[in-house]
């Protein structure tokens, strides 16, 4: 595929140079260089795939950066990313030292807004809008939001505001494309479909003439309902009840669509909604088949396609709570699975299909997935939320008033703890331990591998009250879970290894693991000569264990994949305080600060979280209290 075009583009600017004829040409060899450079890095592909045309068109109409585009999750701004000044930076994508999967302000000024968690693209535009109002700018302000990040109670509560503030520049752009990363839920989604197949009239009435000179192949099913539409009123969409003049569905891969009904749209004021649709994977036939096997995947031969790999991989914690999802819920009538539209990543899938009424994805909804979690348990049934981490930061306040506080039995399976790698900050879930563990009620359980994991996840079910359960993005150690149910003591750790120098009295050290660094700690403390302890639980925690692996050693030291500030290592501490003893306690963790994209095991070598790592800081705090091994 030739790059001529696409070799002009340094800035929107060069874009904006070229002749609307060389649009069309300049969208296929986008098209073709973000496959490319997708399947070198990995990255989000089908959602790019389906963004190039009105990325292209929203740069070409609109003068960037200094009217704001507002990229909703962002996972779809590789063409955008291109396009401004990133070309060349895209072997580096989502790496360690690279750029960014997801917009940034800090790399560029293209980059209006930081996103990564979805549902706050039209709250952040209104936001600038208004600011520019107030602060007499005459500038654009432009939200692009998916089909699947509209379905979140943020974008509504954006759309609430902003519908009532007629003095405003706001485009809200609703690029839909049919889907979330799984085929999209709810009544939304219905409404929209809804839309796409009776309301040609109201792009009739809002685009023009103009506008409806180029009708674009997906009117085709509109068409058909054109003869029905005749001589009716036309009801005002639910956008424009909401304040918003709408257009649309107009083609999203139209750039005869799209350019002349943007330029439009620019001359106008107020709030206005565009109804876009495009295809996610648009142009690469493998994607098109199966947007939700390219929506994110790894490095692939564009060629070929995603391949099996040779060796089976190992089974990952994704893996391990989905069979243990599938077994519980045949051994209990009561279980109902939740998934605030993450089935694929939480390890839902077998358990949709084998118990299809028991499960629920509510879409990008964390905190209605939690209160609905809720409502359920008042009622005598044990809800599963499967949930990120990172996600659950959106449903903390329902976990704390309308879980926790009424003590029901909800139990949280939070998936992507600690560290994620590519995604980087936005997505790793640093700060569960630390934000759940200070809620009354709450059990907080941190399993070292696969086997314990399961183990875990049914002690925490089998507790009648709200519990989580934490653990990583991909495989643990390799231990086999099983397919047993049975639970172990709620809130009992485990000591795994005792030093040789504990007869000795207080000549040692004992590390104290909290989840899967417990692995690599274990490496260290043999290194050591230290105690290791799985701790199992934050919470309720282990105080008879603490108090005495502090009568028996010189020191503790407190591992966890998760922020250090009021983690579990903290936890410890004020177990020590409390009981009025004294003695040195070392908290290795994740630091206070924001922890970029790169390899996992790569970031967590680089902040001394692995074996070396640990024991280096070990021996280097308490040289007198550890032995000479060398091995790490
Ligand atoms: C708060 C939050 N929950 C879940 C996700 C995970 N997530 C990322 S993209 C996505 C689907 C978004 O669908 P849509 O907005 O329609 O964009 P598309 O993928 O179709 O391009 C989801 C669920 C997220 N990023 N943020
Ligand atoms: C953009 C987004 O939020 C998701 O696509 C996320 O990147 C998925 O992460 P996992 O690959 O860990 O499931
Ligand atoms: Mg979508």
């Amino acid at each position: 595929m030739p790059t001529d075009l696409l070799d002009r583009i340094e800035t929107p600017a060069d874009l904006r140079k070229l002749d609307r004829a060389q649009l069309a040409v300049l969208a296929d060899q986008l098209r073709a260089f973000v496959l490319e450079s997708v399947s070198r890095t990995g990255g989000h592909l089908s959602s790019n795939l389906g963004t190039v045309e009105l990325t292209i068109a929203l740069h070409y109409v609109f003068d960037t950066p200094g009217d704001r585009i507002v990229w909703d999750v962002g996972h779809q701004t590789y063409p955008h990313k291109i396009l401004t000044g990133r070309r060349a930076d895209m072997g580096t994508l989502r790496q360690q030292g690279g750029i960014s999967g997801f917009p940034r302000r800090s790399e560029s000024e293209y980059d209006a807004f930081g996103t990564a968690h979805s549902s706050t693209s039209i709250s952040a535009a209104l936001g600038m809008a208004v600011a520019a109002r107030i602060e007499g700018v005459p500038r654009k302000h432009i939200a692009v939001i998916g089909d699947g990040a509209m379905t979140a109670g943020m974008a509504f509560e954006a759309l609430n505001n902003g519908g009532v503030l007629p003095d405003v520049d706001l485009l809200v752009i609703l690029n839909d494309n049919d889907m979330s990363i799984s085929p999209p839920v709810g009544a939304l989604n219905r409404y929209l479909a809804r839309l796409m197949s009776g309301k040609f009239y109201a792009a009739a009435r809002n685009v023009g003439k103009a506008v409806l000179s180029h009708v674009p192949p997906v009117y085709e099913l509109a068409r058909r309902f054109e003869e029905h539409a005749k001589g009716m009123v036309t009801p005002a969409t639910m956008f424009e009840e909401l304040g918003f003049t709408y257009v649309g569905p107009i083609d999203g891969h139209d750039l005869d669509s799209l350019i002349p009904t943007l330029q439009n749209l620019r001359k106008q004021t107020g709030p206005r909604f565009l109804h876009v649709v495009t295809r996610k994977g648009q142009g690469y036939k493998l994607a098109e088949a199966d947007p939700v096997l390219y929506h994110g995947p790894g490095k692939f031969d564009p060629a070929v396609g995603i391949s099996q790999p040779a060796t089976p991989p190992k089974q990952t914690f994704t893996q391990v709570f989905g069979n243990w999802l599938c077994d519980m819920a045949a051994a209990d009538g009561r279980l109902v699975g939740i998934t605030p539209a993450m089935r694929e990543g939480s390890g839902l899938v077998e358990f949709e299909q084998r118990f299809p009424a028991r499960y629920f994805d509510v879409g990008i909804a964390e905190q209605h997935a939690v209160t609905f979690a809720a409502g359920l348990a008042c009622e005598g049934l044990k809800p599963v939320v499967a949930i990120y981490s990172t996600f659950l930061q959106r449903g903390y306040d329902q976990l704390i008033h309308d879980v926790a506080l009424q003590n029901l039995d909800v139990t949280f399976a939070l998936d992507r703890a600690g560290l994620v790698g590519a995604d980087g900050a936005t997505h790793a879930g640093n700060y569960d331990i630390a934000f759940v563990r200070c809620v009354p009620n709450m059990v907080v359980a941190t399993p070292s591998d696969e086997a314990e994991c399961r183990l875990l996840l049914s002690t925490c079910y089998a507790h009648p009250g709200p519990a989580t359960v934490r653990y990583p993005r991909g495989a643990g150690r390799g231990a086999a879970a099983g397919r047993g149910l049975e639970t172990v003591a709620l809130g009992k750790g485990v000591v795994r290894r005792e030093s040789g120098r504990a007869g000795e009295a207080r000549q040692s050290v004992a590390i104290l693991a909290f989840g899967t660094l417990a692995v690599p700690a274990l490496r260290a403390a043999e290194a050591l000569d230290a105690t290791l302890v799985d701790m199992r639980f934050v919470k309720p925690i282990d105080r008879e264990l603490i108090l005495d692996l502090a009568s028996r050693h010189a020191a503790l030291v407190t591992v966890e994949e998760g922020c250090v500030m009021g983690g579990a290592g903290s936890a410890v501490c004020e177990v020590l305080n409390e009981a009025g003893v004294t003695l040195p306690v070392l908290q290795l963790g994740l630091p206070d600060r924001f922890v970029d994209h790169g390899d996992q095991a790569g970031l967590l070598g680089a902040l001394g979280l692995d074996a070396a790592g640990l024991q280096a800081s070990v021996r280097q705090r308490f040289p007198e209290w550890v032995g000479e091994a060398t091995a790490g």
